[in-house]
Order: C-alpha cells, then structure tokens, then sequence
C-alpha cells in the first residue's frame, strides 16, 4: 500500500473508534444531564466532559458537534461561577445536551475534504544547485571555483528574469554590489512566491537600507564584499536545513488517548518521532528515556493541569530550552495567559486541522532544534564543541559494539597553521578554518559526527565506516583542500592543507577504549612524515 493510502487508511481506523466512543461519551453526557437538579458533582463532570468533547470532534470531523460543546461548556462554567443563576439554566442545559446527538447526523456534512500532509522535504543526498546572478567576471570564477569545490553544482545567468524562470535551482546568489545598481528591485525580485528558492544578497551597502531592501525580496542571507566565502556556503548549508540530528522527536501528553493517537499519526507521518503519555507520573521517565525536542501538552487531564506538568518539566535544567505547547479547547484569553505566565511557550487550540498542527509543531521543533544545536556548538565553524564530540565518540562506540559494525574515528589537523596566521592575519587563518569545517560537513555523510577538537584541530567520527573506506574518504578531502585558494587584500592567494590519523574499531576485536589516543598518534605520525597526508593507527584494533 502507498504511503499516503496507509495514512487514510490509519486515520479512518482512529476516526471509527472515535465514533464509538462519541456514542458512549453522549450516553454519559445525557445521564448526567438528568442528575444535574440532584447531584452538584455531576455539573463539573458535565462541564469536564464537554470541554473534552469541544477539542476533539472538530479534530475528528464533528466540527458543528465540536461547537456546540463548547457553548455548552461555557454554560455549564457559567452556573458554577454563580450559582444562583442556577434553576432555569439548568433546565436550558440538560435540555440542549439531551438534543447533541442530532449534531451527530450533521458529521457528514460537516466533514472537510481530506487534506494532503504537506511532508517538510527531504534533500539528503542530493547535490544542491545554485544559481549566480553575479556581473563582476572575477568573483563570479571564484564563487563557481570555491562553492564548486564544495560539492555545490553552479550556473551563472544573465538576468533576474532568466534566474527566476528556470525551475532546477535550489537557491540563488545575486550581486547587487556594481553602484547604483537597481537589480533588486527588478520584477522578478518583487514578485518572488514564497516558494522561491531561497536567495543570497551579495551588497556594497553594509547598512540598514540595503538589509531592509534583501529582506523586502525574501532575502535569507546578507553579505557585503569582500565576501567571506566560507561563511556564505554556511549560511546555504544553514538554508538547506542540512543540520544533522535525524527526525524531530515530538512527546504528546494528553489523557485522550484517541486523540493524541490521532496527532501522533499526523506527526509521524510527516517524518517525526512521536511518543505518547497518558499516565502523568510516568512524565519525569518519559522525559529522560525520549528526550523530546517538544512537548504538547494537554491543559487539563484528571487530576492534573497542564500548567503543573509544564512546571515540573521546568524544574529541570536540562530540560529548559525544550518547548511546551498547549493543546487546549480553551479560548479564553486570560487563562491562556496565566497558564503561559506559569509555564509553557505556545497555545494551540483544539479542535486544529492537521496541516495547522504539523505546522506549528515543525516551527518549534526546528526552532528548538536550532537554539539548542547552537548552544552546543563552536561560533566559528558550527561544529560540535570538544567535550560534545567526545561524548559522541563514545555514543558511536556504544552503538557500533551494539550493531557489530566498525567505526573509524579520524584526527584533522591543518598543516602549519601559525605561519597562515603569521603571513595573511588571524581573520583569513579563521576563514581558512571555517573552509576546512564546510567541506568536511559537505563530504561526509548526515550520520558521521563532526566537532572542532582544538584551534585548528577537528574530529570526524564515522559510523559503518572500515578502514580502508575512511582513509580514501578523507583523502578526498584532503586533496580538495589543497586546491581550495584562499584570496587575502595581500595579493596573490595562497592554499593549505591538512594531515590526519585515523583508528578503527571493528568486532570481535574491540576496543574503542584509545580510538582517540590512537588517532592522535597516526596523527603525529602523518606530521613527521611529510605532513598533508591521511596516516592510519597501527594498532590490533582491527
Ligand atoms: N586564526 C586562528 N588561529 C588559531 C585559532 N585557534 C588556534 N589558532 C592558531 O593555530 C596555531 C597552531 O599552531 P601549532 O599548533 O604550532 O601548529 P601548526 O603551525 O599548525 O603546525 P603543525 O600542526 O605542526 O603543522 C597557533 O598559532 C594558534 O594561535 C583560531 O580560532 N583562529
């Protein structure tokens, strides 16, 4: 069965249970109606239950049914905020509840066209095109030359209209830096959808104006001349959302167990990882054992609110930087703000149609994602820090045990990097650096492990790899390196190159204990031999 077959198919299974118990649930709602005179514990049930009711028919279709419990509820508050207005409306209640299965026979009606899942795209593996919309001969040549290097595939155009019209570019890089130039404000510009490629403003102006006019063409980056090369193929890397990390992992706590099965299928069929809680004393466990990049939160379960689980999440430190949003049927105001003002980030309010969730459930977590990945990364290259490149070493070698496979970790180091420093200035050394981290994360693959170890010092921890893979994967790096030209205000450019070891752990004959020790030492060992070049450990790991 097609993908999206088995998704409709999963979703009319989840919709029939909710029929079922829609029918139970009104059976329920009716007996309490008739105690409402008697019983003053059953008027909270009723306005418990259909608070519940309000939220989730409208997610399953019953959106007229969804409405009306929602009015109902607010009576329902209404008699217990004041009492005394109690006898008549009760009656009005009671009545109107005995009468909400009618709504049912309007579910038909009421049911909105199945809507396609909108799937965030996927380009792992695919080589990215860019298009240069770049009048000055020689930063277009070194623009090709340099992004060329980093896997990236180039065409030049000569005009907005010829870059905009073709449809097989993946983001676009335009100068507007000749003076007076009025390229921006072309009608190909203006008129970019937003499903435009994304777009890159080269500018001779380093000021507000020419910001604000990149940004009014949906620009998403800004560099002005001379332009840092390295850091401008982060930025289309940054673009791409090439960042590594695998699928969103998303908690759902909520006591509906239809509906959060419901939400859970959404979410998971748009590629995330979805954990579900219905038992709020397992939420500390759960937290721990998932590490979710965001929670939903329902705001009100039997004996617990929302606001207490977000506060008891937000007691722990390591969980601070994780968004909470709200699932809720409450659209008041005021109390959505004292639960925001207790804690929690968000409020989606039920009932929310599948696109609207996926959306704003994918902006979090890409925005989670983001902070958190800068957090535990270096400012200058976005590579992991030295303490989180070696906890990964040891998640890895953790891992590769567990499969059998081998692991190959991998000692970088640029080649006499003082004298860079020495001859063309700490700026063009820091730029030289960035250019090494840029083409190790375009070369190796989304599950290999990157980090900037020390100065000019980077590991790369790969997964699945052998020996003999990894000595020829890097020494492809290794060669492209040395024909990167760095240009400098000095003059002439100049090259670099960089020296490695590596050391592999393969079963039966492990030990993962000294891959760094012994990466270092094939390191040395590449040093002392000549230097630009890949040395592997001779060691009996493998
Ligand atoms: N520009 C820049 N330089 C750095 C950074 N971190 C460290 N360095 C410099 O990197 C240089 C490293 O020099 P050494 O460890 O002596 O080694 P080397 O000159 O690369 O020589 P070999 O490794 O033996 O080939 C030092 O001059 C540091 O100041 C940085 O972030 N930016």
């Amino acid at each position: 069965m097609h993908e999206s077959e088995q998704l409709v198919a999963q979703l009319a299974v989840l919709e029939e249970r909710f029929r079922q118990r829609l029918n139970d649930e009104l059976d329920v709602l009716k007996q309490l109606a008739d105690q409402l005179r008697d019983n003053p514990v059953a008027l909270k049930d009723l306005r418990d239950r259909l608070h519940k009711l309000a939220g989730s028919s409208g997610t399953f279709g019953y959106a007229a049914l969804g409405e009306r419990c929602r009015e109902l509820e607010q009576r329902a508050q209404a008699v217990l905020d004041d009492p005394q207005s109690a006898s008549q409306t009760l009656d009005t209640l009671a009545e109107a509840i005995r009468h909400l299965n009618l709504l049912l026979q309007r579910h038909q009606d009421d049911r909105a066209e199945p809507k396609r899942l909108e799937t965030p795209a996927s380009d792992e593996g695919a080589q990215q095109h860019i298009g240069l919309l770049v009048q000055d001969a020689a930063m277009r040549e070194q623009l090709e030359r340099t992004l060329g290097s980093f896997g990236y595939q180039i065409s030049s155009f000569d005009s907005p209209a010829a870059l905009h019209k073709t449809d097989i570019i993946d983001a676009m890089i335009v100068d507007t830096s000749p003076p007076g130039s009025t390229l921006l404000e072309d009608p190909a510009f203006r008129q970019r959808g937003a499903q435009a490629p994304p777009l890159l403003v080269i500018s001779s102006q380093d000021n507000f104006t020419g910001r604000l006019q990149a940004v009014r063409v949906g620009a998403s980056g800004f560099f002005t001349k001379p332009v840092d090369l390295p850091l401008l193929e982060s930025r289309l890397e940054r673009c791409f959302n090439t960042f590594q990390g695998g699928p969103f992992r998303v908690l759902i706590v909520d006591d509906d167990t239809e509906l959060s099965a419901r939400y859970a299928l959404v979410l998971s069929s748009a590629g995330m990882l979805v954990d579900t809680l219905s038992d709020p004393h397992k939420l500390l466990s759960k937290m721990d054992s998932f590490s979710p990049e965001v929670v939903l939160m329902d705001l009100s379960m039997p004996d617990y609110s929302g606001p207490e689980l977000a506060q008891v999440i937000r007691l722990n430190d390591d969980w601070l930087r994780v968004p909470i949003v709200y699932l809720s049927a409450e659209t008041n105001a005021e109390r959505q703000m004292s639960a925001l003002l207790k804690a929690g980030d968000d409020f989606i309010t039920k009932p929310i149609s599948d696109s609207a969730l996926l959306t704003t459930v994918y902006a979090r977590a890409q925005r989670a994602r983001m902070v958190s990945d800068a957090l535990a990364r270096d400012s200058l290259t976005g590579l992991l820090k030295h303490a989180d490149i070696k906890e990964q070493v040891e998640i890895e070698a953790e891992r590769a045990l567990r499969t059998r496979s081998p692991l190959t970790v991998a000692m970088i180091d640029i080649d006499r990097f003082k004298s860079v420093n020495d001859q063309y200035g700490h700026a063009n050394g820091d730029s030289v650096i960035r250019a090494l981290s840029n083409l190790l994360r375009q070369r190796l693959r989304k599950v290999d492990r990157l980090g900037r170890y020390g100065g000019e010092e980077f590991v790369a921890v790969l997964p699945g790899c052998n020996r003999e893979d990894a000595f020829s994967i890097l020494d492809s790096i290794r060669e492209a390196f040395s024909a990167l030209e760095f240009s400098t205000d000095k003059g002439k450019p100049f090259n670099c190159t960089f020296s490695a070891g590596i050391s592999t752990c393969m079963a039966p004959d492990w030990n993962n204990s000294t891959l760094l020790e012994d990466a270092d030492r094939a390191l040395y060992q590449a040093k002392e031999s000549g230097r630009n070049r890949i040395c592997k450990a001779e060691v009996g790991n493998d």
